[in-house]
């Protein structure tokens, strides 16, 4: 319980100081709140000392009292206010900082990273792991400090008027600080299973949404929502499980406040008999008996915390600890930008999937990929912007390896349009300007304009300033990757790596999207996997690649004069093209 305290107290890092003096605040702020009730004892014994003797209570005591009361309430409030504003927002303000920079430490991971670790894992570290640490972490820390610091105090108070009572307080704490340490251990042990469900349950819910188009149109939502519940009522068993794992230890804690509260009356009792102890005081501490341990009493919800939130530190130090993928890397600046493949292989895993490729890609050249579904194309293109490491070999950009620059300089010289475009749930304009944020509204346009995407935006409800659904999910295919190259083209990097539609595009589209393309790629470096004739055959060089190998490599008049994979693959695409026009012109 107190190695987690230390823990969360390390997280709050530069912020610790204004954690200690809101736990000061705090401490005198619940002093403050035993006055009245130091003040009522007082009373009652006053009353009856008069009520024996058979004298009246003068009326300025009465008033005495209640501005006691009165400014101890005033007291309380102040401190607890001030408490507040140390404390309150250091959780909110460290778990900011740490979000950016696990978003920084995701961007930096190998691709790799998200198929050993589900998307639901990381979301529910993101989220619901550090909103624990942000809304319960300080608290957590208070409650603790404090409710110990306010028993110190009373003991030491219990030790002036009767040591036995102040003996029986602390073995009473000192036996409910071990049932506390269990119940901390318990959770800490049971909230690794817990977030596993909770990620499980996050993991079901994103794919039963994502996958609900499918759904529909299959018609088969009870198989889909199948996992979802299971994981709910996986969820429900296991928060049971633990509530259940937590009363014994929770009842030996609270067990052993009220047999201590129990034995200080008894003792109490017993003084005030023999003459011991003054009416006034027996007075208090029958009131005071079993309020005593209120502080100590009320940490059984945060020694539970304690072992959740240990182990939501633990995620999220996995999580941070995560391999850079440039942890070497430097910031490189280029004069020419050849790349250069050099006895490169790769593999998911164990699984190789690119052998030993060796091939230039001269500056300000066209290169062509082609190759069957499947070959490696799309992990080639990955492999030059070093989404991954290559398992073999090297690729260099303008003579230098590429695993000696930071992904930032590597990924400032290199455009990349996907076939399936992301575009985030913001502004088109913002959607545009994503890789140079300080671009003009007039660059904006212009990028726009080029990329054939500045009509269909104006004719928007807010032109620019229309924000697109997740995804990119209110606008046409057609439309997001025109959108996609007008951020390519306002980023002006010198090599583009495209990824041409195969998905069946209308003619009018089409045109519109290799318009764009050409203006984008003009004097550029570029690598398309290619699809369309017409980009094939007027590369500089195409490479064929099956099954992970560069099986052909030349110009288009070089390749069709060989027999082999290119001849059938033109084959097979002047027919899907001829197919295509005959059916366009139907
Ligand atoms: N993230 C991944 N994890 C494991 N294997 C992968 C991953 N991505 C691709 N593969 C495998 O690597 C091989 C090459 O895939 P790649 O996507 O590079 O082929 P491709 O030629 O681009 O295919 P397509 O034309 O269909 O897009 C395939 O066998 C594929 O199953």
């Amino acid at each position: 319980m107190f190695k987690s305290m230390k823990r969360i107290i390390r997280w709050a890092g530069k912020q610790k100081g204004r954690l200690y003096l809101g736990s000061v605040f705090s401490f005198f702020s619940s002093l403050a709140t035993a006055i009245p009730m130091m003040a009522a004892a007082y009373a009652l014994d006053t009353v009856i000392r008069a009520y024996w003797a058979g004298s009246s209570i003068e009326s300025s005591l009465i008033w005495q009292l209640l501005w006691v009361i009165m400014g101890s309430i005033a007291l309380n409030f102040l401190l607890s206010y001030l408490r507040a504003v140390l404390q309150e927002s250091i959780g909110y303000e460290v778990a900011a900082g740490q979000r950016i920079h696990l978003g920084d430490v995701l961007k930096r991971v190998p691709l790799g990273y998200f198929s050993q670790n589900s998307v639901g894992d990381i979301l529910t570290g993101i989220t619901t792991e550090l909103s624990t640490l942000e809304l319960q972490g300080m608290k957590l820390v208070d409650v603790i400090i404090n409710g110990y610091a306010k028993f110190i105090a009373i003991v030491l108070c219990l030790v002036y008027f009767s040591p036995t009572a102040a003996l029986i307080s602390v073995v009473g704490v000192i036996l409910s600080a071990l049932a506390l340490q269990g119940i901390s251990r318990h959770s800490a042990n049971t909230a690794a299973t817990t977030h596993r469900a909770m990620e499980d349950m996050s993991g079901a819910a994103i794919e039963y949404i994502r996958g609900l188009s499918i759904v529909k149109s299959f018609g088969r939502e009870g198989a889909s929502i199948a996992s979802f519940q299971r994981a709910s009522k996986d969820l429900k068993d296991i928060h049971i499980k633990v509530e259940k794992g937590y009363t014994p230890c929770n009842c030996l804690h609270l067990l052993a406040l009220k047999v201590a509260s129990i034995g200080i009356v008894f003792i109490c009792s017993w003084q005030a008999l023999q003459g011991q102890m003054s009416m006034a005081d027996f007075l208090m501490f029958v009131l005071f008996s079993f309020v005593l341990f209120g502080s100590v009493e009320n940490m059984n919800e945060a020694a539970h915390m304690l072992g959740v939130v240990d182990s939501a530190m633990n995620k999220l130090e996995a999580l941070e600890n995560a391999e850079y993928i440039d942890q070497d890397g430097k910031d490189i600046t280029l004069a020419s930008y050849d790349i250069e493949f050099q006895n490169v292989s790769f593999g998911y895993g164990e699984r190789i999937v690119l052998h030993d490729l060796n091939f230039t890609i001269p500056q300000n050249t066209t290169t062509a990929i082609v190759g069957p579904s499947g070959s490696g194309k799309s992990t080639l293109c990955n492999l030059i912007a070093r989404f991954y490491d290559v398992s073999d070999g090297a690729i260099t950009l303008g003579g230098t390896d590429i695993r000696k620059f930071t992904c930032d300089s590597l990924l400032q010289n290199i455009s990349m349009v996907f076939q399936d475009v992301y575009l985030f749930r913001d502004t088109i304009k913002n959607n545009i300007k994503f890789g140079s944020p300080d671009a003009t509204d007039g660059q904006i346009v212009a990028a726009a304009r080029k990329a054939r995407c500045h009509d269909f935006i104006m004719d928007l409800p807010d032109g620019y300033n229309t924000v697109t659904g997740e995804g990119g999910s209110s606008l046409s295919g057609g439309e997001k990757q025109r959108i996609s190259i007008a951020r390519a083209m306002l980023k002006d990097a010198p090599i583009v790596i495209l990824d041409e539609a195969t998905a069946s595009i209308d003619p009018e589209n089409e045109h519109l999207i290799q318009e764009a393309i050409s203006e984008l790629t003009h004097g550029k470096t570029i690598i398309t996997i290619a699809h369309r004739l017409a980009t094939i055959e007027n590369a500089d060089q195409i490479l064929v690649i099956d099954g992970g190998t560069v099986v052909q490599k030349g110009t288009h008049r070089e390749l069709l004069a060989q027999e082999g994979t290119y001849r059938e693959f033109i084959k097979v695409r002047e027919k899907a093209e001829g197919w295509r026009i005959e059916h366009a012109e139907r």
